[in-house]
């Protein structure tokens, strides 16, 4: 990581009253929205009462250069919820949070964070997000501890006579305490990735920002970065957080928006998204070959034959056709020791949306 800090880390805002209240979580899911028809859908000013906790419309960016980034953003996130924020690189995500924390200015459109209009009400907003952009901001030649010093104090909200312990209980909280007095150039990058996480919770967030939280993290690493994410959650902060990780959103998130070229393809809860997939055809046999063969018989699909199993896709009778397969595949002397439908993934239903594949490491 650097030793001098960017600008515009967000964890580090200035302005209004300390951290607010902890919202109740109330994660009541909207039905799957593809964007196309969400467009316009209501007012963008102000405080409109709404528990959606980020809002936009029409949310468009174009880089001077003509590079059109975020194209007519309708995105909607309700309170409670673990969202995520899912695409390909370069596919618009980091731009969206960047115009969410008012640290670029969109071309056209609006968006609201709490309730109030982004970037414009930055110094009130700010406060009550914590965020991680692009990686933490550290000094390498701090301890972990004295970074986490140096964020509060750089908080004009916070209290110096409680500085100490609000340290001390984001270091526990994100398992650093024994590590603390490490200069951070000696952490990994997932202690890095903790410390920045404890930076944004230093206060009581109302909303969690993490833009690629697990971006090159090992396994162990991912699986701490989650495990936080699900208990800050559980406290009833909002969080959103952006991945390229199908994988990763199936395992957190409760909701998701999917990103593609810029522009919004679906917005939902993650089982809704994942339910729009069709389910798979799975038959477990020794006889590969054979089962193949009575199945594609019988209309089944984009077989595909493997060690000990055959996958297939049903055809428009779906579900129906299964008892008629069974029944062939025994008569044809097919020794069938598994039979039934896969669930649908995220990844299928994305692949099915965009017909672009993806990256589901991690
Ligand atoms: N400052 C900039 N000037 C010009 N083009 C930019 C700028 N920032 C981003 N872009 C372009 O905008 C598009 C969206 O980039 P963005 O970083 O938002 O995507 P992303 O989904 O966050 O991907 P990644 O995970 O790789 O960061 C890309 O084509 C990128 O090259």
């Amino acid at each position: 990581m650097t030793e001098t800090p960017v600008t515009g880390d967000v964890t580090e805002s200035a302005g209004g009253p300390g951290a607010a209240s902890r919202p109740a979580p109330v994660p009541s899911a909207p039905s799957v929205s593809p964007a196309s028809r969400a467009s316009g859908a209501s007012s963008t000013s102000g405080t409109s009462g709404s528990d959606d906790v980020i809002r936009t419309r029409g949310l468009t960016k174009r880089f001077r250069g003509g590079q059109l980034a975020v194209d007519g953003l309708d995105l909607t996130v309700p309170r409670g919820s673990v969202f995520g924020f899912l695409g390909p690189n370069g596919s618009g995500k980091t731009t969206t949070i960047r115009m969410l924390m008012g640290l670029i200015a969109p071309t056209s459109g609006a968006a609201t964070v709490l309730g109030e209009p982004m970037p414009q009400s930055v110094a009130t907003v700010l406060p009550r997000v914590g965020a991680l952009i692009e990686g933490p901001a550290l000094y390498g030649f701090l301890s972990g501890r004295d970074n986490l010093v140096r964020f509060d104090a750089a908080d004009p909200t916070a209290d110096p006579r409680t500085r100490r312990q609000r340290v001390e209980a984001a270091l526990e909280r994100v398992g650093l305490s024994a590590a603390a007095g490490k200069k951070a150039r000696a952490y990994s990058l997932g202690m890095k990735q903790r410390l920045g996480l404890a930076s944004a919770l230093l206060q009581p967030r109302e909303l969690l920002v993490l833009d690629e939280p697990t971006n090159g993290l090992d396994p162990q690493g991912m699986r701490e970065i989650r495990a936080l994410v699900r208990e800050v959650a559980a406290e009833g902060t909002t969080v959103f957080l952006s991945s390229h990780l199908l994988d990763e959103i199936e395992q957190v998130c409760t909701h998701a928006a999917v990103m593609s070229r810029g522009r919004l393809v679906v917005q939902g809860t993650v089982a809704e998204l994942a339910a729009r997939a069709q389910g798979r055809l799975v038959v477990r046999t020794p006889d590969v070959a054979q089962a193949a063969e009575v199945l594609a018989a019988h209309q089944v699909g984009a077989l595909v034959p493997g060690e000990g199993r055959v996958d297939g896709e049903l055809g428009a009778s779906g579900d129906e056709a299964l008892p008629k397969l069974c029944a062939a595949l025994v008569e044809a002397g097919v020794r069938v020791h598994g039979f039934g439908l896969e669930r649908g993934t995220l990844e299928d239903a994305f692949v099915a949306l965009t017909g672009e594949g993806f990256d589901v490491a991690g």
